[in-house]
């Protein structure tokens, strides 16, 4: 924005009909928008000619200036420099005497230096140039320059790019898109062009199958943490229904067809799905069977000239189904009392006697949450994903890869609320103190940071146990813990939410405004403790399967 303007230029625009007015040294004119502005006219026209910064951060949030810069601003006052670039980190104070050894203690006042751990010595465990707010606990702290065994500058260079995407081309709409239960389309075409699409699925990452790969990141050294850290930026906009639009039915549909689907299939659907053109989703759950897998009852039976199946049964709860194109689904093919052992999974496309309608539900509504029919659907016997009655462990190993992101999804949530508590509670004034000066606040401040950096840590080590073991081995031996750390995530999430909506008061009562994101967490938190199995059920896996699993570990009692 090149116009100029002088303190007194824009004192001159101080009317209802010609009305100006200055945010930090930009200059707004608010003539045809004060009649829509929801705060109302008056008291616009009260700082009209003036500079209203504070009166501005007082009512809103940094999206607000992002969403309506390019419609409003008319130019900068001229005391305005040009932004410089940001400051180098501050350097790591020097010890004075380098040879001596300070010893961790707790006791008070006294500076503790840890000393490195084996990790350490590696290359990779290099503390990194500071990123983001570094408001404590709002980022993982190897975000603030912290040491971090699993992070590179390949992670570094991932994180900047995402985070470019989500704080101008997504957060600033992200309530426009939930109100309106969908997102532009052309947003989920742009996870395929960026490639982040083949980067979601828990395996090596596919550039065979796309031209389009991630900017940042060579795809033979994409691992496991990026796949994470796409998922956690994403999660920064604090919408769980912007989320699960963009990865909610992929992340868990396609990598049952990657993995077991037969080759001529694969190649012929997959390149239009990793490029967005086409969608895809998992079609599981049935309005009577949830986590009991066992118990699914939509049939396919075998045509008679055995070159098809034909599918007649219910889909309830299916993230994306309205939009999609292939339905990764779970089918009877055994007797009805063959349970585990008679199901199967078949790629549906959407073809006649496929119906999909969208449901209503108290959260995630931009994620297109669908009820969806199949009425003597013929579906290629080559469709088949994995072979006969063994859909089981298709399901099943697909399990922790969806329970991972769901994990990373809740604990970055959970940072949001955190993070814009922290926000609110340094402007926000009660009885004469900030709210960050009242004991009670920054105790419920503590009681989330804990539970999201413990939560976070023990998730860093499972993602890094997945990466190092084999995919059957990670499925064996990892069920459990990444069962119990869901329970842990979800339960963090909405304890999170119910503290952060308190610090907000009415503002996480009403839709939108400055605890519109609260607000809306708060409504997504069932759609995380419910789906991808129940807190109850996780926790009970936890420690079934943990101990099934060290029993044959040679575990002694
Ligand atoms: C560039 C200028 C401005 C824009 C684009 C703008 C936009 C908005 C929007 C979109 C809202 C709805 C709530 C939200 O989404 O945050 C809102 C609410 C509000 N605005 Fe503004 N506004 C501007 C300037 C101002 C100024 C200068 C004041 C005060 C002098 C003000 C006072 C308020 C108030 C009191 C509310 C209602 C807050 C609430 O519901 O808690 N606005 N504004």
């Amino acid at each position: 924005m090149s116009t100029s303007f002088s303190v007194a230029d824009v004192a001159k625009h101080n009317k209802p009909t010609d009305l100006y007015i200055v945010v930090d040294e930009d200059v707004y004119d608010l003539t045809n928008f004060q009649d829509n502005h929801p705060g109302g006219k008056k008291i616009l026209q009260r700082v009209a000619g003036k500079d209203a910064s504070k009166q501005f951060w007082k009512y809103h949030n940094e999206s607000i200036l992002k969403k309506y810069k390019a419609q409003l601003q008319v130019g900068s006052l001229d005391s305005k420099k040009v932004e410089a670039a940001a400051p180098p980190p501050p350097a790591p104070e020097e010890q004075n005497d380098k040879s001596e050894k300070v010893v961790p203690s707790s006791e008070p006042g006294q500076v503790v230096v840890p000393a490195p751990g084996p990790a350490a010595a590696e290359e990779t465990a290099e503390a990194m140039d500071a990123f983001g707010s570094l408001i404590p606990f709002a980022d993982p702290n190897w975000y603030q320059s912290y040491h971090s065994p699993y992070y590179n500058e390949s992670h570094a260079a991932l994180r900047a790019e995402v985070r470019e995407w989500v704080d101008n081309e997504l957060e600033p709409y992200v309530t426009e898109w939930d109100e309106a239960k969908r997102v532009p389309e052309k947003i989920y075409k742009q996870m395929g062009e960026k490639g982040y699409l083949a980067g979601l699925m828990g395996v090596h990452y596919d550039a065979k199958m796309t031209k389009n790969t991630v900017k940042s990141v060579p795809p033979e050294k994409w691992d496991l943490f990026h796949e994470m850290l796409l998922t956690d930026e994403l999660s920064r906009t604090g919408s769980g229904g912007l989320v699960w639009n963009l990865i909610g039915g992929f992340g868990i549909g396609c990598p049952p067809l990657v993995k077991f689907g037969k080759k001529p299939l694969v190649n012929r659907i997959l390149p239009d799905i990793l490029n967005g053109d086409k969608r895809i989703c998992l079609a599981i759950t049935e309005p009577d069977a949830g986590s009991d897998v066992a118990n699914l009852t939509c049939e396919a039976k075998l045509s008679e000239d055995g070159k098809h199946y034909i599918v007649n049964g219910e889909k309830k709860w299916i993230t994306n189904g309205i939009w999609c194109d292939y339905f990764t689904t779970a089918v009877r093919t055994g007797t009805p009392e063959s349970g585990m052992n008679g199901i199967s999974v078949l790629l549906i496309e959407r073809t006649e006697g496929v119906s999909t309608r969208k449901m209503d539900c108290q959260g995630v509504w931009s994620s297109g949450t669908t009820y969806i029919t199949f009425e003597d659907v013929k579906v290629p016997v080559e469709n088949l994903i994995g072979k006969e009655n063994q859909g089981f462990k298709v399901i099943m190993t697909n399990f922790n890869h969806e329970r991972i992101g769901i994990i990373i999804q809740c604990l970055r949530f959970s940072r949001v609320c955190f993070e814009e508590c922290v926000k609110y509670a340094n402007k926000r004034k009660t009885f004469g103190q900030k709210l960050i000066n009242h004991p009670v606040i920054r105790l419920k401040l503590a009681h989330m940071a804990r539970q999201i950096e413990s939560s976070y840590s023990w998730l860093e080590n499972l993602v890094y146990q997945c990466q190092r073991m084999g995919e059957t081995e990670a499925m064996l031996r990892l069920g459990g813990a990444i069962a119990g750390l869901k329970a842990q995530a979800t339960t963090t999430f909405e304890f999170c939410t119910k503290e952060a909506a308190q610090i907000f008061g009415g503002l996480a009562y009403s839709r939108g405004g400055q605890g519109g994101k609260v607000e809306r967490l708060y409504r997504d938190t069932l759609a995380y403790k419910i789906p991808g199995g129940s807190e109850e059920i996780m926790l009970d896996l936890s420690i079934r399967q943990s101990m099934r699993v060290h029993k044959a570990l040679g575990m002694k009692l």
